[in-house]
């Protein structure tokens, strides 16, 4: 769909969950407006429609057809498919996967528009760019006239104290040009182009190259996690110590409340604490973080339902019990609040949750959401220069 100079871009969010593409979009600061969002999961749309007042078309995305495309008149589209057939938890089926088929069916359909796409963002788990999936996505973009540059980043890159590195293609069909096209057709670890790091020589390209073993030198600029926090102790519920002077969101009160309404919680902040028989249990594959950390592991959908490989659980102890002599018992573990998670993926303080939404329902929607601070600049940088 051609653009009239001055008009926004019209932009068609696919799976749509809980708005993080959005709230990108918002943050990125580009003249652009939503022209419909689309998601089968009636949960999240009940959460998007909550904070953004439109409920997303709530359907299988593999039933649109090119003409139902052709009416929105759209020129932008933003897809974050699901990754389970890429994850490593996952059987890796990838193009096999009944999960996979909805996105290359509507790929497919970009030939068949009367006015396909000017510009598409995809984002994935890393690992989707080693996929079949992948490649036959690169095979229809390449196809359909479009120039793309793919990067593999983390909110640790972003002074974000999180580490949930990400697969990302940026795509612009001809002749849409990107600001640095020397990065044309390339996978790339660094946000430096991000950063107006426009000329960039063969030295930039060698540096933009380097996998992830490099991340560490970017956790000293990252904010201590305290910064996310809205409480910090799990020991003393009589007095919660909070930080700062904030008091805990509606949001978590919110899911207190309702899960205490179904009596599986007896004190406020019970839910929050890990279960010694957890720790005795799962002690040693448990990740640990500490107020002063400037790291946490990626919360996946089953933080909260299991410990290992879903997220950091936070060690509230005071500093002198903080060496891993002392046992996990003294350390007063507690699970990150969904508010705590919601600003670790940057979300902004307005989102929030309807009362309905279970506790263990918004870790999982937040689980499958993605990092504004990240999405942002890349969206900014997709934007650009855009002939
Ligand atoms: C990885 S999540 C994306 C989350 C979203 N970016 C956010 O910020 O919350 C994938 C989403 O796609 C939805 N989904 C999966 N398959 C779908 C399909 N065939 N049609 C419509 N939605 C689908 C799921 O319900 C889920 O919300």
């Amino acid at each position: 769909m051609e653009k009239q100079e001055e008009q926004p871009w019209r932009v068609l969010e696919f799976y749509s969950g809980i708005g993080g593409m959005r709230y990108s979009l918002m943050k990125a600061g580009v003249n652009a407006i939503v022209v419909e969002a689309f998601d089968i999961n009636d949960t999240a749309n009940d959460v998007y429609q909550h904070n953004f007042g439109h409920r997303p078309y709530q359907g299988n995305i593999q039933s649109l057809t090119a003409a139902d495309l052709d009416g929105y008149s759209a020129n932008v589209w933003l897809l974050s498919p699901p990754c389970q057939p890429y994850t490593r938890q996952g059987l890796q089926k990838q193009s096999g996967d009944a999960r996979a088929f909805s996105f290359l069916q509507i790929l497919e359909l970009i030939p068949h528009i009367s006015q396909p796409p000017i510009m598409l963002f995809v984002e994935n788990v890393v690992g989707f760019e080693t996929s079949d999936t992948h490649t036959k996505m690169m095979e229809i973009l390449g196809r359909s006239d479009f120039v793309t540059q793919e990067f593999i980043l983390t909110p640790l890159q972003f002074g974000v104290p999180y580490s949930r590195p990400r697969y990302f293609c940026l795509a612009k069909r001809k002749p849409s040009t990107f600001q640095n096209q020397l990065l044309n057709n390339q996978l790339l670890w660094s946000p430096k182009p991000l950063f107006g790091h426009k000329n960039a020589d063969d030295k930039v390209l060698c540096e933009l190259d380097e996998p992830q073993g490099s991340w560490d030198k970017w956790l000293e600029s990252c904010q201590p996690i305290e910064s996310f926090l809205e409480f910090k102790n799990c020991s003393d519920h009589s007095e919660p110590n909070f930080v700062g002077s904030t008091n805990l969101s509606a949001d978590t009160i919110g899911a207190l409340e309702e899960d205490e309404g179904n009596g599986c919680c007896t004190s406020t902040f019970d839910q929050y604490s890990v279960p010694l028989s957890l720790i005795e249990r799962w002690g040693s594959a448990m990740d640990i973080v500490y107020p002063d950390s400037k790291r946490c592991c990626c919360f996946t959908k089953s933080y909260y339902r299991y410990v290992k490989g879903t997220g950091s659980l936070l060690a509230t102890g005071q500093p002198k019990i903080q060496d891993k002599a002392s046992s996990l018992k003294e350390q007063c573990l507690r699970y990150f609040t969904p508010r705590e998670v919601a600003n670790l993926h940057s979300l902004p303080e307005s989102f929030q949750f309807p009362q309905h939404i279970s506790l263990r329902q918004r870790y999982a929607l937040l689980g499958n959401s993605l990092s504004i601070s990240v999405v942002a600049p890349l969206l900014r940088y997709l934007f650009a220069e855009s002939s």
